[in-house]
């Protein structure tokens, strides 16, 4: 089943154009991981994916609808990319954890069994069910970062969209992130994210999309880290025009790859 279907897809911003002829299919099942150096498009791709982002030309369908005419919201979690959980809402980890919810219940009814039970059952996933009448503001970048993805988890989404979930995320979030991502991908969820890193997510990454100057430069199987890349200190964030050229031919198409 077709999950996201974007045909010669441009858009940008106050007409300055960053996406051109964008086309990508990702189905059911798919794990798909949007890479690239920074600036080249990838949180405006997602973000137009999900109606974010106007579109001056091409197609986008969601679940075989038209962007345009699609409804069920529900379908799809998203976690934005560094949004402070605590935002200086003074909610408990729970609260946060429950707004993801409130599509799928409605948001003048009182949340039932269901609700409550997808709430802690999301949480678990993420490794923070002990922390769930903490205000949020008491919890680390990486953990507020978890309550984030469990607050897309609790909706039950067909289709997880996540931009740079590991971005200033401690080691053990990235693990108990890792652990709940694989849980949601072998019980069939859908996931694309934008990453810097593959990291402890390379083993779900069944495959890579690499834009680059507002277009699909190449998509195939994930790469293998090389070089100084590979350091797990390596920062990914590439100033100067040479570095984003060296990021870049790191992701050059491998076997297999198709190139555009
Ligand atoms: N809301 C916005 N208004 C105007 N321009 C924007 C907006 N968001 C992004 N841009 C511009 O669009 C281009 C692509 O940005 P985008 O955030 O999509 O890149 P990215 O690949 O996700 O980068 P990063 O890895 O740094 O997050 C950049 O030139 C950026 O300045």
């Amino acid at each position: 089943m077709s999950i996201v279907e974007v045909r010669h897809l441009a858009a940008g911003y106050d007409g300055r154009e960053i996406l051109r002829d964008v086309s990508l299919s990702v189905t059911a099942g798919d794990v798909v991981a949007i890479l690239g150096a920074n600036g080249s498009g990838k949180s405006t791709l997602i973000r137009t994916i999900l109606g974010l982002v106007p579109t001056s030309h091409g197609e986008i369908q969601l679940f075989g609808t038209p962007q345009k005419r699609f409804r069920e919201w529900e379908r799809i979690g998203y976690v934005p990319q560094r949004l402070g959980a605590g935002s200086g809402v003074p909610a408990t980890v729970g609260e946060v954890v429950a707004s993801g919810r409130l599509a799928r219940r409605g948001v003048l009814s009182f949340p039932r069994a269901a609700d409550k039970a997808a709430v802690r059952d999301a949480l678990t996933a993420v490794g923070l069910l002990d922390r769930i009448g903490d205000p949020v503001a008491t919890l680390s970048g990486g953990q507020q970062q978890r309550t984030l993805i469990a607050r897309a988890l609790a909706g039950r989404p067909d289709l997880l969209v996540l931009d740079e979930p590991n971005a200033g995320v401690d080691a053990a979030s990235q693990e108990a992130f890792a652990a709940a991502l694989t849980r949601f991908a072998e019980s069939g969820g859908t996931i694309m994210l934008v990453l810097h890193e593959l990291g402890p997510l390379r083993p779900l990454i069944g495959r890579a999309v690499v834009v680059h100057d507002g277009r699909i430069a190449h998509e195939g199987a994930p790469p293998e880290p090389a070089g100084h890349h590979a350091d797990p200190d390596h920062d990914h964030v590439h100033p100067h025009a040479d570095e984003v050229k060296a990021g870049i031919c790191e992701w050059a198409p491998a076997e297999g790859t198709k190139a555009y």
